[in-house]
């Protein structure tokens, strides 16, 4: 009997074993509860719950290295949504958190949409091969669904994957299990999320939400004056997404378009930085991690540096970093060896944030 066990008066073990079996039950009752039944004083109950509830926690506490270390025994809290490359996936530790909103900026034709449909893919493969083994909701805001390209990436798998085994592509109907929706407004939109994403999600048909995208409907629908209207919006979409997120631990992707600086000015007036995600810190703040992609164009500065760049702007468990890709007919790929830290060369280059290089 684990009340033999317990650090206390042999008194106080006699008068609780009378009546209790183990010492879990003793935690049911309060403290006057424990007093009437076993006949013991006010600090007598005192010493035995303090006891009983060491005992039962182990008496010892976990560090966060300890719980960080622990991935092994808990692969569901680690669990991660593979990007379909080892390089990008190794950047981000596996690739999308399941809980929580990423999102997904650049300028036009940066190939936001290309690994956004590389996701739709991954996310069908099994749990060994990163994927969760089911499909995804494509949220059009603007344009169509680019079916043509997908059937391309489905066609081009077993390029892009050689890690996967050709038997396990050839049983998955990649196609049938992209569930598209189209909306043109914020009200539709937070329609669809608020009604129809959630039976998908239920369904477990889907686990993971894209929205291309987040700022088209927002920026042709509020003016300046109302932003006020338009913040109260933006914060509704972000909470019904991180809702369902967390209720159904689907990633949810937000691809977003960017503000570019007219003139270096305004550049040095927004922290040196060319381009802003859209949207503003109302946005931002619902977000747990953001990437940006840049793309070089020809008229751009020489001699001419990588013409893609992927950086993870922020996220509360990776340091930031930034590399190279490539956008081919097989999809995105993170180029091997271009890996960095953007903080660091950014400090050197400017010495402005004031932080140590
Ligand atoms: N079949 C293909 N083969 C190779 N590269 C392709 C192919 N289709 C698209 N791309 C590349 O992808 C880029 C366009 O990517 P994508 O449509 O994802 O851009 P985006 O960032 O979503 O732009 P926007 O914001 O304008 O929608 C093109 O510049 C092109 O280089």
């Amino acid at each position: 009997m684990d009340l033999d066990h317990l650090d206390l008066n042999p008194r106080i073990v006699a008068a609780v074993k009378a009546k209790l079996k183990s010492a879990r039950e003793v935690l049911r009752f309060s403290g006057p509860d424990l007093q009437r039944l076993t006949g013991l004083s006010g600090p007598d109950v005192q010493h035995l719950l303090r006891a009983v509830s060491s005992h039962l926690r182990g008496g010892s506490v976990s560090t966060a290295l300890q719980l960080y270390r622990q991935e092994e025994e808990f692969p569901e809290q680690h669990q991660r949504l593979s990007l379909g490359c080892p390089v990008l996936d190794g950047l981000l530790r596996g690739g999308l958190p399941l809980d929580g909103i990423t999102e997904l900026a650049g300028r036009s034709s940066t190939g936001k949409t290309q690994l956004a449909l590389q996701l739709c893919l991954a996310v069908q493969l099994p749990r060994q091969h990163g994927g969760l083994g089911t499909g995804a909701v494509y949220v059009c805001t603007e344009g169509a669904f680019p079916s043509r390209r997908l059937q391309q990436l489905v066609a081009q798998q077993q390029l892009l994957r050689p890690d996967v085994p050709g038997d396990v592509l050839g049983k998955i109907k990649f196609g049938d299990q992209i569930f598209v929706e189209h909306v043109a407004d914020v009200d539709t939109l937070l329609d669809c999320v608020s009604r129809k994403v959630p039976v998908l999600l239920s369904r477990g048909v889907a686990r993971l939400l894209v929205i291309d995208s987040v700022a088209a409907p927002f920026r042709c629908e509020f003016a300046g004056a109302d932003s006020a209207r338009r913040a109260r919006r933006l914060q509704a979409l972000g909470a019904e997404l991180r809702r369902l997120s967390c209720a159904f631990r689907s990633p949810v992707l937000c691809i977003n378009q960017v503000t570019e600086a007219v003139d270096a000015h305004e550049a040095a007036g927004a922290g040196g930085e060319r381009t802003s995600p859209a949207l503003g810190i109302t946005w931002s703040s619902q977000l747990l991690m953001r990437l940006l992609m840049d793309r070089r164009r020809p008229e751009e500065a020489a001699p001419a540096p990588p013409s893609r760049t992927l950086r993870l702007v922020f996220a509360p468990h990776l340091p930031p970093w930034s590399c190279c890709y490539t956008v081919t007919t097989e999809g995105v790929r993170g180029t091997p060896g271009s890996e960095s830290c953007w903080m660091t060369r950014q400090v050197r280059v400017s010495g402005r944030t004031g932080l140590p290089t």
